[in-house]
């Protein structure tokens, strides 16, 4: 049997653990034992390795891999402006050289629309909606919704230079085959493509949509447990990456006219590409610490109060991206999966607030506790954004509701998984998000907030000290 064979059981086995040191390989004995650079390394392989942080980090966030592969990634002709992997639409899909626009008023969109015409794949699929930074200054982030209609062709691939892709699975697999091995991606699952990781993607189910982060600083990591103990939230073994899988179509570029695998790149938001004669998916053994990986959030460990009053959503952090502020995030992504309320005394959807992160919402499945559903509603695979310092909390009607609840133990948002990419940063609105994809709730602050009334009770047995005219 031909080494790069292989049965679904075998595509589909993973590596567990969070930010662990991995090795795999897809033929035995192709890792070097006890270096990295060998004169030679096994079976002509040629070492490469992808630095996924400054070589002099700090040891704890340093990350690298050595990729054990046939040939080298610098083996291509120059890139140049890309003429594949382009918009077939025209949009400017990731915000190129576009004013965004910052805007205070709560944002609310309908259901992005599915690829029905089965034009666009993954990478032509995506769109920024909102984003704050730069990916020259590698500073900030990108949030994106994507929509795909058909797989991405065989023989072409993507990188980003901007950052690592969190990608949010909300309707239809995907089929992900990295450098590093294959990933299958399902609703209710996440992955994160480290910035330069090489991939393509397959649409075993049918067109796809979901949502996704671009980081343009740093990685994602585990939140902090403090008090909550060693086990809880995201445990680390529940992180699976890929094994190695490698195809052998090594053809080179002396061989004239050979050229056939497309290799695109969005480097500061434009697109590049350059025709190759061999494969990028050849890497037949890995070893380091920055590879891609996935998560089910259903393996979420939930916790909550068993007391009174409402936490923070902090305590639903999956991942988070640190900025230099301690405790701040970049980007943290938190989600709402079903769990039990049991606090006494308490008003217990969220509370209103306004808050100085800038908070944009998606729902994968279900509904959201304190948000009308239905059309017009927050609903899967629509979004919301509340900026920094907009206010926002239940709706009029969700409110009466809690304020005169009966507060027995009940198990909220059965079935159901929001999630939101919180940031310390303002987000800007891009002209997609704001008009082009005709999604926007014209009504929405008006019709979740116009109706809240007013239950003050002046009361009349006490002094009253208010402002008097
Ligand atoms: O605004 C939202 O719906 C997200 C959110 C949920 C919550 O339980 C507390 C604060 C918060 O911002
Ligand atoms: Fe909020």
């Amino acid at each position: 049997m031909p080494v790069t064979s292989f049965s679904t059981k075998e595509k589909y086995r993973y590596q567990n653990g969070f930010d662990s040191h991995l090795e795999s390989e897809a033929v035995e004995g192709s890792l070097p034992i006890g270096m990295n650079s060998p004169q030679k390394p096994p079976y002509g392989l040629y070492a490469e390795k992808l630095s996924g942080t400054a070589f002099t980090a700090p040891r704890h966030e340093n990350k690298q891999t050595w990729l054990y592969r046939i040939l080298p990634s610098c083996a291509h002709p120059p890139y140049g402006p890309a003429t594949t992997g382009v918009n077939p639409d025209g949009v400017n899909q990731w915000g190129k050289d576009e004013k965004l626009h910052y805007i205070p008023n709560q944002l609310r969109w309908d259901p992005f629309d599915h690829d029905s015409s089965k034009h666009l794949d993954f990478v032509t699929g995506l769109r920024l909606v909102a984003g704050a930074g730069d990916p020259v200054l590698k500073q900030g982030i990108g949030m994106f919704v994507f929509a795909a209609g058909k797989s991405m062709e065989k023989t072409s691939s993507f990188y980003s230079a901007d950052g690592d892709l969190l990608i949010v699975a909300q309707e239809g697999d995907l089929d992900i085959r990295t450098e590093f091995g294959w990933i299958l991606v399902r609703p209710m699952e996440i992955c994160v493509i480290p910035r330069g990781v090489k991939y393509q993607v397959f649409l075993p189910s049918g067109p796809a949509r979901g949502y996704a982060l671009e980081l343009y600083q740093g990685h994602f990591v585990l939140p902090e447990l403090g008090p909550i103990g060693s086990n809880g939230l995201a445990n680390a073994r529940d992180f699976q990456s890929p094994v190695a899988c490698f195809d052998e179509d090594c053809g080179s570029l002396a061989s004239e006219g050979s050229a056939q695998h497309t290799v695109t790149v969005k480097f500061n938001n434009a697109l590049f590409d350059t025709r190759q004669a061999h494969t990028p998916f050849d890497v037949v053994a890995w070893h380091g610490n920055y590879y891609p990986y996935k998560y089910d959030l259903g393996r979420f460990n939930t916790i909550g109060t068993i007391s009174y009053d409402h936490p923070d959503p902090s305590i639903f952090t999956v991942l988070s991206a640190p900025s230099p502020v301690a405790g701040t995030a970049v980007a943290d992504f938190v989600i709402f999966p079903p769990r039990w309320l049991v606090a006494e005394d308490t008003f217990r959807p969220p509370y209103y607030h306004r808050n100085t992160m800038s908070e944009f919402m998606g729902l994968i499945q279900g509904g959201y506790d304190a948000k009308r559903g239905g059309s017009g509603g927050f609903v899967p695979g629509g979004a919301s954004l509340h900026n920094v310092m907009s206010g926002h909390g239940p709706d009029a009607e969700s409110n009466e509701g809690a304020r005169e609840a009966q507060l027995p133990p009940a198990k909220v948002g059965a079935g159901s998984c929001a999630f939101m990419f919180e940031s310390c940063l303002m987000m800007g609105v891009t002209e997609w998000g704001l008009s082009t994809c005709k999604k926007v709730q014209e009504g929405y602050s008006e019709e979740s907030w116009g109706g809240v009334k007013t239950h003050w009770a002046r009361p009349a047995d006490k002094e009253v000290r208010s402002h008097l005219v």
